[in-house]
């Protein structure tokens, strides 16, 4: 029989194959979910290896965990252990980092957690080398770096993307604004705010049929491609932010450098001779839009060496009652805001719903 890898290679190349037109497209549409289906089983958790005491099961710690991806020996280690200061081992052969290895680094009074990853080769999504455990590790990261060698072919990078994709990752995407309502009868009724230049109804239609679905409504307010509406109703997708880390810049000229540059979402560095390490930590930053907020103590200046950290879309003032102790949200009667989040400069009185942004201020007064 043949492996599921085989038969997403098939589906693959006969995609490849049919031109995309009035003709074929339910037929492409049907393909389209049939791939996304044989790829779910990779993504199911593999009944070998990966489990307990493999080292790749590491406790989390800090407000967000930063995972390093890449292939064998493009400077993973070297990088994590600058940042971190723990060591983990770097050296010229291929593989040299075999489980998952922890680091914290405080970046702006933030705990952020480093999980140095072995290398992964191409095909990890299949079950080569240490891929899938390293890629379920990916998945619970709040932020990926995908590091990459310079002095290696740029190729290198789509590769990478095709494996984590191959899993349900979605790197630096947005979920998209498709919305679906099962029904009890009526058939597939589409409506769309944005005109849809993607995908057509024999799409649609194909799509839902594979996945079962004969009566619903689906609203696509953004130009979602058929691959977004397969994403959607697969449901396990995961968007993670990634950082293109591209390492070895003192191996190329500044010809080359200015290039680099051109690429999204990346950041040139020297992790040897530690080159635009700050370029890439104030990236990590951004990226991770965490929340900082300043506790009041009574008339007391706010203390700034030690903010409470929380991340975005969990940063209310609720939110920021809890990680300082479970009970005091119980005994809150109101808090004062001072910074962006507040409507005036001297300070907004607020309730638990209130979202905070980062460098508030926040004093809280109990009942
Ligand atoms: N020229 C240059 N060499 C580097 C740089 N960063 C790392 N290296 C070298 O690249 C080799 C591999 O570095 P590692 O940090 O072990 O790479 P890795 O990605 O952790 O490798 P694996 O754990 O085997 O996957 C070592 O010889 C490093 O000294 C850099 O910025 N420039
Ligand atoms: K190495
Ligand atoms: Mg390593």
């Amino acid at each position: 029989m043949a492996t599921t890898a085989a038969k997403i290679k098939e589906i693959e190349d006969e995609m490849s194959k049919t031109q995309k037109n009035k003709a074929t497209s339910y037929h492409l549409g049907q393909l389209r979910a049939k791939l996304a289906k044989l790829k779910r089983e990779l993504i199911a958790p593999a009944s070998s290896g990966g489990g307990p005491g493999v080292g790749f099961d590491v406790a989390r710690t800090g407000m967000a965990t930063v995972g390093f991806v890449g292939f064998p020996s493009v400077g993973k280690s070297t990088l994590m252990s600058g940042l971190t200061g723990q060591d983990s081992l770097a050296a010229a052969y291929e593989f040299t980092t075999l489980t998952t290895v922890p680091g914290t680094m405080n970046v702006h009074g933030a705990s952020i957690q480093i999980l140095d990853l072995p290398g992964i080769i191409e095909g990890a999504k299949d079950g080569k080398g240490r891929g899938r455990q390293v890629i379920a590790v990916a998945r619970t990261c709040q932020l990926i770096f995908i590091v990459l060698d310079v002095c290696k072919p740029l190729r290198d990078k789509a590769l990478l993307e095709h494996e984590l994709e191959g899993v349900g990752i979605r790197l630096n995407k947005t979920r998209p604004n498709i919305y679906i309502q099962r029904k009890d009868k009526g058939g597939i009724a589409v409506t769309n705010t944005v005109p849809l230049t993607k995908i057509d109804h024999d799409e649609i239609r194909a799509i839902c049929s594979e996945y079962k679905m004969s009566n619903a409504s689906i609203a696509f307010r953004s130009d979602a491609s058929a691959d977004d509406l397969v994403d959607v109703l697969e449901g396990n997708r995961i968007y993670i932010p990634a950082i293109y880390v591209l390492n070895k810049i003192d191996q190329i000229s500044i010809q080359e450098l200015d290039l680099l540059y051109k690429i999204p979402n990346s950041v040139p560095i020297s992790s040897r001779m530690w080159l635009n390490i700050d370029e890439l930590v104030e990236t990590m930053w951004d990226r991770l839009k965490l929340v900082r907020v300043y506790t009041k103590p009574g008339k007391a200046p706010p203390d700034y060496s030690a903010p409470v950290v929380l991340r975005e879309g969990r940063c209310t003032v609720g939110d920021f009652c809890d990680a300082i102790h479970k009970e005091i949200k119980n005994n809150l009667k109101y808090a004062v805001v001072y910074g962006r989040s507040a409507r005036h400069s001297k300070g907004q009185k607020v309730g638990e719903s209130h979202v905070l942004m980062d460098e508030d201020i926040c004093r809280l007064f109990k009942r």
